[in-house]
This record gives C-alpha cells, structure tokens and sequence, in this order.
C-alpha cells in the first residue's frame, strides 16, 4: 500500500491556470474524491498524477519514489507509475474479450499468472460469467466493472478514477459505487477519484478535495465539509442553495427585520452572506417572530419528501425541505435553525479570502 504526495503543483495552459499551487496528500489506503465544478483543474490534476500532463512546478511522490518533479525535469513516464486507471468512457479493447481485456496489462507486465489473476479479479467484479464476451456484447455497467477489473488486477500502487459513473443511470451509478466503495476499501487501496456528482463525492470519499479555478479550496472528511464549509462557494457546491445578505451589528447579524445571533466572538464584520442548507430553514404557516415572510415559487415531491422553492421579501431565493406540498400564491414564514446557518464574509471578496472566517450561527 502506498500513499501519494502532491506539493505545490501548477499547470498553465495558455491565459488558464488550470492547477494553482496543490498540495495534496493521501494517505495509504486511503479514498480521496476531488470535487468541483467544469473546469475547476480535477482532470489536469489526476493527469499530471498519471503522468499523462507535465506540470509547471511542483512535485508528486507515489509510495515514497518522487515520479514528477518540475524543478529538475524529472518526469517518470506513465507506464512506470505502478498506477490503474478507470475512465469515464471505459476504454476497453472492442476486439478483446472481458477475459482478455482484464489480461492485457497483465500479460504486458509478464505476469506468469495472468490467467488465473484475470479471471479472479473477474469473479471479484462479478463477471466470471461473462468472461469470453466481447464489450460490445456487454451493458454499460458490465463494461465498465470490466475497465475497474483490469484497473484492479495489476495490483496498481494507486487507483485514479477519471468520473467513471457518469455515462451511466442512476441506479447503475448508485449499485457500482457501493462496489467500487467495498472493493477498494477490500484491498486496502489508495484510490483518487475525480466527480461534479456532489452525492457521488460525499459517499466515496475518506477525504474530500473541493476545486475550484484550479485551487484547492478545502480539504477534510466529508461531514467536515458538510458542517463546515471553508468558504461560501464550498457551501454552495455542496447543497447550500439560498443565500441570504446580512450585515454584522454587534453579536448579531441583520437580515432585514430579522436578526441571526453569532456566537462570540464573532470574527465577522461589517457584510456577510448566510449560506443556508435546505435543513437550516424551518417553515411554518402562521406567522412568527424574527421570521423571513416568503412566497413559495415551486414545490416538487422528489420522494419522501418535498422541495420548495421560496422568494424572500428580499427577492433572494431559498430552498427549503418539507413533508407536505405547499401551494404557489400562499405566505409562509421561515425561521433559521441556528446551529445549520454558515455566515461568511460578503462574497464582494473572492471566496477563497474567507477560508476559516466561516462560523455557524447561534441562537
Ligand atoms: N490541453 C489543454 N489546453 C488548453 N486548456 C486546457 C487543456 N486542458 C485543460 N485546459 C483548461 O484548463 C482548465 C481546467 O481543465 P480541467 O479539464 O482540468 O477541469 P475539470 O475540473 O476536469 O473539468 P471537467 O469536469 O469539465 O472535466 C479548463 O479551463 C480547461 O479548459
């Protein structure tokens, strides 16, 4: 088992700075997911571990041998990395069969037991049955459980995900990553797997990476992300969908005619924005006090229960969580939970000056 250390990496192409300054570092064993919007530099980054991108500076380091290392041009090529890889579009060999594909890479190594590892690490994906089938004789799912077979056979020092589960539907995507979950912690693998897919991210990762512009934003186990976000656009990109302005007045902040307490000391001031949760609000049909008036403007059950969109007073738009449909053209009054409201400073400011300055709110 190997880790895998990332310093100060950086990549320019042309005007973009596709990677700013990443460090980075996974423990053995360990599943790192990077999330981010398109564009954000997930793939430049899991290329440059691949030795499939060259960096600008910086350097990376795989089970204690330095593979990449800008600053005396020492660039270990791909097929030396000892890495597997699983790609979004399964690149498997249409003239090979499952067996066969799986084999490859093993057979170029000169693995004299190729044969037996292929077809074990077939079994382990599910698919002995269907060994001797040809991709094109396969569904998506089987396919790619095939491209994760052959990732998983050559017992790579790290595995690198490039959105594997994203040409697939929703039930396949949910099925695959508990496999992908339960085969990598199996084998004890050291795993970096890049996705958009917020849910995705939040149930693979050990440890999540938030990028964006090619930054690294934040960097901690999901429910530290989720509690804490490090900066209003980390809210956002995980499930933060109202935002709401307020400006700092003492040990409070003033959203209009409604006041959220911070706790103290408060660190904020002048500005801010709450960052709310769809669980961070709470809705009510009857007027109340220090409560936001809102109009509903869309309401959808998604199963369980339902989301409502809701117009403040403000203008700015909220989403809330409810157990009972709520009718466009009625009033209702929201208050705010508090311990699930995140206050960072006005978002005037890059995001990423906020990092730390975000605090939950107190009652
Ligand atoms: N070979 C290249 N030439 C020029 N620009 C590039 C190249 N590769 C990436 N970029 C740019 O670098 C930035 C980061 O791209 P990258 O593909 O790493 O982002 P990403 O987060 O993986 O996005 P996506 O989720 O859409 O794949 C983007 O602005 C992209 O257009």
């Amino acid at each position: 088992m190997s880790g895998l250390i990332i310093e100060v990496a950086s990549r320019r192409f042309g005007s973009v700075q596709a990677l700013d300054t990443v460090s980075l570092y996974v423990q053995a064993g360990e599943f790192v997911v990077l999330l981010g919007p398109s564009g954000s530099g997930k793939t430049t980054l899991l290329r440059a571990l691949a030795g499939l991108e060259t960096l600008d500076a910086g350097r990376i380091t795989l089970g204690g041998r330095v593979v990449e290392d800008a600053s005396r041009g020492l660039r270990v090529p791909p097929e030396e990395r000892r890495l597997g890889m699983v790609f979004q579009e399964y690149a498997l060999w249409p003239h090979l069969s499952a067996l066969e594909n799986v084999a490859l890479p093993l057979r170029e190594a000169r693995h004299r037991d190729w044969r037996e590892r292929a077809r074990r690490t077939l079994e382990r994906v599910g698919l002995d049955a269907h060994a001797a089938r040809f991709p094109f004789e396969l569904s998506g799912g089987q396919q790619q459980r095939v491209a994760l077979a052959r990732a998983l056979a050559g017992e790579p020092e790290v595995l690198l995900f490039d959105e594997p589960l994203s040409n697939l539907d929703a039930q396949l995507r949910d099925e695959l990553r508990l496999e992908i979950a339960q085969l990598t912690r199996e084998g004890g693998v050291t795993a970096v797997y890049i996705t958009h897919d917020q849910a995705e991210a939040f149930f693979l990762a050990d440890r999540l990476g938030v990028m964006r512009a090619g930054q690294l934003v934040q960097f901690a186990p999901p429910e530290e992300v989720y509690a804490a976000p490090a900066t209003l656009f980390v809210a956002g990109f995980t499930g933060a969908a109202g935002q709401v302005s307020g400006v700092v007045d003492g040990g409070a902040v003033r959203c209009g005619t409604v006041s959220v307490t911070l706790p103290a000391p408060a660190r904020l001031q002048g500005p801010v924005r709450l960052a709310l949760r769809p669980d961070a609000l709470i809705l009510h049909d009857t007027p109340q006090p220090n409560a936001f008036t809102a109009r509903p403007v869309h309401c959808a059950y998604v199963g369980g229960f339902f989301q409502v969109w809701l117009t403040l007073d403000s203008g700015e738009r909220v989403l809330a969580h409810c157990p009972h449909r709520v009718p466009d053209g009625t009033v209702v009054w929201i208050t705010l939970d508090p311990q699930r409201t995140l206050v960072y400073a006005d978002a005037a400011l890059p995001a990423e000056q906020t990092v730390g300055q975000s605090v939950p709110a107190a009652r």
